[in-house]
């Protein structure tokens, strides 16, 4: 793709990341209202192609039932149905869209930033980093993944990019350990923030989740607030797995919030709303590309019309 085909604005970006999604969904919603009648078969397939798109199962019955009980109020097509779609997925996402703002009586507020190999951690604490800073905020940035020195490496990198300071320890060092020197670097320093990377490997092993049980118990030794919030960055191309990546996650280093990487990469980009809704989790940023600038804050309303391929307007539907 060339520079001048690529779309410039956000949404435009968010559109053509979630075109895999939207294409699927919007394909199979026009070939079930063009073709056939709205009955209760119609709306049967509806709610199938919907868990297919990953939405949930909830979320599936409850746009189910909407168009059900609009189909009495006028003439409903393929883009009628596409609206109310992208309505309800809107009203389940808004509670849970949130900026993060680190807490700024904390001296260093503590970001911990949790998540499996090539999840997009490092993109996004790169894309964390330029946001404060650009903010005003002071920054350290810790390289809490010790195992893999790629990883430590590309976190240099950004902190070059965004003059953080960075701390980091020699491969396979102990991570609570350097969580503790970056911390102590930090209050040296009186840094506004700490932002912590850790390691990715299984969540389902042990010794990974023990690791981040530590740097918590470490970090609290200081604060016992910190770390003030727990990003966990999921990849959505895993599907269903994010669910209990989330649980595990979750029950060891106490998530406050989700990040949503690579919807440009699959057609179930509906996983967000799935784990939204059972979570209750806030989203700060969802990623539909490979760079820094693919990474943006995360909005309901935006996020709920690119899924089904709607344009961004004014006003919201009515129906
Ligand atoms: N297509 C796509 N690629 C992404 C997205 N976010 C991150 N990536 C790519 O995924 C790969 C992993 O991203 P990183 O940010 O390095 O992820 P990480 O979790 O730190 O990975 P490790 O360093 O391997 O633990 C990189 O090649 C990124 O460019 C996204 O939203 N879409």
């Amino acid at each position: 793709m060339t520079d001048d085909a690529q779309p410039r604005d956000w949404f435009s970006r968010l559109r053509a990341g979630l075109a895999k999604t939207s294409n699927q969904l919007t394909r199979g919603i026009t070939e079930l209202f063009t073709k056939e009648k709205l009955d209760g078969a119609t709306l049967d397939e509806l709610e199938d192609l919907l868990i297919q798109a990953d939405l949930g199962v909830g979320v599936a019955e409850r746009i189910t039932a909407a168009v059900g009980r609009a189909r009495h109020e006028r003439a409903l097509d393929g883009a009628g149905v596409r609206a109310i779609v992208a309505q309800e997925v809107a009203k389940t996402l808004a509670p849970v869209a949130a900026p993060l703002d680190p807490p700024e009586s904390a001296r260093p507020a503590v970001i911990l930033v949790v998540g499996v190999n090539g999840s997009g951690k490092t993109t996004t604490i790169g894309k964390l980093a330029e946001t404060y800073r650009t903010a005003g905020m002071s920054i350290v940035l810790a390289a809490g993944d010790t195992f893999r020195a790629a990883a430590v490496e590309q976190l240099g990198v950004w902190a070059e990019r965004t003059g953080a300071t960075f701390v980091s320890k020699e491969t396979g060092a102990d991570a609570a350990a350097l969580a503790y020197e970056a911390f102590v670097k930090a209050r040296e320093q009186d840094a506004d923030l700490l932002i912590v990377d850790t390691a990715g490997r299984l969540q389902n092993k042990a010794g990974l989740m023990a690791e981040l049980e530590k740097i918590v118990r470490v970090l609290k030794k200081f604060d016992p607030d910190a770390p003030h919030a727990c990003m966990l960055v999921l990849d959505a191309t895993t599907g269903q797995n994010a669910l209990s990546q989330v649980e595990a996650f979750q029950r060891t280093a106490g998530v406050t919030g989700l990040v949503v990487t690579k919807l440009d990469g699959t057609a179930r980009g509906g996983i967000l709303v799935a784990v939204a809704e059972k979570y209750g989790l806030p989203v700060h940023f969802i990623g539909v590309g490979e760079g820094v600038d693919d990474l943006e804050p995360f909005d309901a309303d935006d996020f709920a019309r690119a899924l089904v391929g709607l344009p961004k307007t004014e006003k919201f539907w009515e129906f």
